[in-house]
């Protein structure tokens, strides 16, 4: 029904995809120049889509627009509520009571907030590694320290390493946990046996923890989200984070679901955040979750398939690159450390080398490096020619490296 081959053209639209990799990948500005004009790349980095929003999504926007008005607004309807709880009870057995949630522009920003309202300042905040960058910014912004309970990586599979974890939760000054669920950038969907093993050393040390469930929609197939909230439903300590902004491809409507169970530290975010929503992204979100089930269901399809496609891919084309299709997100994590030194900017080589923008393992803060993060949220066509660019570079960058050693 949908069409998820349909290429369709972002310049023009200030997109951060298109115009924003100079700043955010390289640190680098306007004059940074590349063989390859913008145009050209195959854009892998930045975690939105290059999919089309569902039309149902549109429609509910266009339905807001005829109202010609847009004043001041925020979430006072019912039905928008009843829009969100029903997704979530309908897909993962679980819900929260209306007075729980609050919305945020970006989860990005309710995680700088709620770092300064949760921790004290000589406080830490505690993440599984590789993580999402910002996990440490929110806590760097703060002038929070970080701490980082690295993953086990077992030929592909990431697991939590639960003694370094719970070694470092027993730290009286580590009283927030940011724990992303599902995980970016491993692909990680966690499973009840290791859920419950996370919310029993969150109890023992009485952590604030904040569930980062942005991707919890998109996963694979065969796949289950499990809200933290549901394996620890009685835990006031508990912020959980979702959005709509991953699953329908809308991050720039910026409408993020907080929920917030403890009373004390809601009515400070009421008090200081700045509680009011744009309305067309209200409307959106909530024509998201009333009718865009069918779409999603098929982008999931089509997601697994270009996953599915990139494995074999990579094995016949990479073979000494390790990769595992990722339980959720539409993020690729792939292990290239075969092919490169360990302090090689990877970002750097395939931007000139392959004319492929994506993010290297360098900005995953750490346990990342050699690894590329590949955004396969793109029609296959793309992702093939992405695949073949990035394939091409290291078999040209590794004969080139053997004879070079032949040679010496
Ligand atoms: C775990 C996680 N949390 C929060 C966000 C951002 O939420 P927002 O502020 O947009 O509501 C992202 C987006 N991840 C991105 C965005 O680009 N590259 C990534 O890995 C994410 O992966």
């Amino acid at each position: 029904m949908y069409n998820f081959d349909e290429i369709i053209d972002r310049r023009h639209t200030n997109a951060m995809n298109t115009d924003g990799f100079r700043n955010y990948i390289f640190h680098a500005d306007e004059t940074m120049t590349f063989p390859y004009k913008d145009e050209e790349f195959i854009r892998m980095w930045v975690a939105d889509m290059e999919f089309a929003t569902p039309d149902v999504v549109i429609d509910g926007i266009k339905e807001r627009l005829e109202k010609r008005i847009f004043g001041y607004t925020r979430v006072f309807e019912n039905s928008y509520y009843e829009a969100f709880a029903n997704w979530c009870m309908k897909r993962y057995g679980w819900t929260f009571d209306k007075n729980q949630l609050v919305m945020s522009n970006g989860i990005i920003p309710a995680l700088y907030e709620l770092v300064d309202y949760i921790c004290k300042e000589d406080e830490k905040v505690l993440f599984l590694t590789p993580s999402y960058a910002y996990f440490k910014y929110a806590a760097d912004f703060n002038h929070r320290k970080s701490v980082c309970s690295n993953l086990i990586n077992e030929d592909g599979y990431y697991t939590i390493d639960f003694e370094d974890l719970e070694r470092k939760a027993a730290d009286d000054k580590t009283t927030l946990f940011i724990f992303c669920n599902p995980h970016n950038p491993t692909g990680r969907v966690w499973k009840e046996d290791e859920l419950k093993k996370i919310g029993r050393i969150i109890k023992r040390h009485q952590l604030w923890v904040i569930s980062d469930e942005i991707h919890c929609d998109l996963i694979r197939l065969n796949q289950t989200h499990i809200p933290l909230g549901k394996i620890m439903p009685d835990y006031k300590k508990l912020v959980t984070c979702m959005a709509p902004s991953k699953t329908f491809n809308m991050a720039g409507l910026m409408l993020s679901h907080i929920i917030i169970r403890e009373e004390s530290l809601r009515e400070i975010w009421l008090n200081r955040h700045y509680n009011f929503d744009n309305p067309l992204s209200i409307a959106a979100a909530q024509a998201a979750y009333e009718k865009g089930e069918i779409w999603l269901e098929e982008l999931r399809a089509y997601l697994d398939e270009n996953f599915r496609f990139t494995q074999e891919y990579l094995l016949q084309n990479l073979p000494k690159a390790k990769f595992k299709v990722s339980e959720a997100t539409y993020l690729a994590w792939v292990d290239l450390s075969s092919y490169f030194e360990k302090d090689e900017n990877l970002s750097l080589f395939f931007a000139y080398r392959a004319g492929v923008l994506l993010e290297g393992g360098d900005m995953f803060v750490q346990n990342s490096d050699g690894f590329i993060r590949l955004n396969l949220a793109c029609p296959k066509s793309v992702l093939e020619e992405g695949l073949r660019r990035i394939c091409e570079a290291v078999n040209t960058k590794h004969n080139e490296d053997t004879s070079d050693q032949n040679i010496n």
